[in-house]
């Protein structure tokens, strides 16, 4: 039998620089921030913003973009609702690998499957993963439509795609939301939201002016940035 078929026939080599070591070297914590949202919805311009403003601050950052991995270790994996499950699974691995490692990895894809981004968080001791939605509407995301995938999407020429004729789950509970409200909502909004007794790290209500949005990534970015400080991850 193989040890595919036999996993109990694989034993862990334990080495004696582990995890903690490479810590106190970087002066950081390890983990993941999982960012998840529409295509469109602002996951890779956070993720960079959120990279850069942590090399400012002398953290080692490593980010893991759907796009991107999809160009080489994920390069044969579709849209099929089983292969987004194994490229989200590959990412969470790789992942935690590198927040292994000491660094803080930042993952942005769709991941719109519930279950999926569960079992990517169940990888991870408890806080070490940070789920981070861009809760933009689809409409906003549609507008913005950098790649021209939701027109394409919309004339029947990209079949499954997220939002269109694919479904997005979105998080019942992450660490960090983005939120766009029309402000005149936003009071009775926030009401409702502490009234469902909803967790909200930082509930930011934005104005909606033709598509974009006042809070800039740099903002969201400083968010979660506030949120790894408060949480003890930028110090070994
Ligand atoms: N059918 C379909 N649905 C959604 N997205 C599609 C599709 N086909 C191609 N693309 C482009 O692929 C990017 C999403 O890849 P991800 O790896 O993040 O997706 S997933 O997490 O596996 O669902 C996504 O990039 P982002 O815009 O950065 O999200 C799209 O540009
Ligand atoms: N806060 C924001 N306000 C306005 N436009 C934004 C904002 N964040 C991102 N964008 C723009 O939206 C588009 C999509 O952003 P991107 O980061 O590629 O999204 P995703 O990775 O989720 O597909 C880009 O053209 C980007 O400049």
């Amino acid at each position: 039998m193989s040890t595919m078929e036999n996993p109990e026939n694989i034993v862990w080599h334990k080495c004696s620089v582990e995890k903690l070591d490479r810590q106190q070297l970087l002066k950081q914590k390890g983990c993941v921030i999982w960012i998840t949202g529409l295509s469109g919805s602002g996951k890779s311009t956070v993720a960079c913003a959120l990279s850069q403003g942590l090399h400012m601050r002398g953290r080692l950052t490593y980010i893991l973009d759907g796009d991107n991995v999809r160009h080489g270790l994920n390069r044969d994996l579709s849209f099929k609702a089983e292969d987004r499950a194994e490229n989200i699974r590959r990412i969470a691995e790789v992942a935690k690998l590198f927040a292994d490692a000491g660094v803080i990895c930042i993952a942005s894809l769709i991941s719109p499957y519930g279950k999926d981004r569960d079992a990517c968080r169940a990888l991870f001791p408890e806080g070490d993963f940070i789920e981070v939605y861009m809760d933009v509407p689809l409409h906003v995301c549609e507008n913005r439509d950098p790649k021209g995938l939701y027109k394409l999407a919309r004339a029947g020429k990209i079949k499954g795609f997220t939002g269109v004729d694919d479904p997005y789950e979105p998080p019942l509970k992450c660490e960090v939301r983005k939120i766009m409200l029309l402000c005149r909502y936003a009071f009775i909004v926030r009401m409702l939201i502490s009234y469902a007794g909803v967790q909200l790290i930082d509930l930011q209500i934005v104005l909606q002016q033709k598509g974009t949005d006042c809070v800039t990534p740099g903002e969201m970015a400083e968010t979660v940035i506030s949120y790894l400080e408060e949480k003890g991850y930028l110090q070994a």
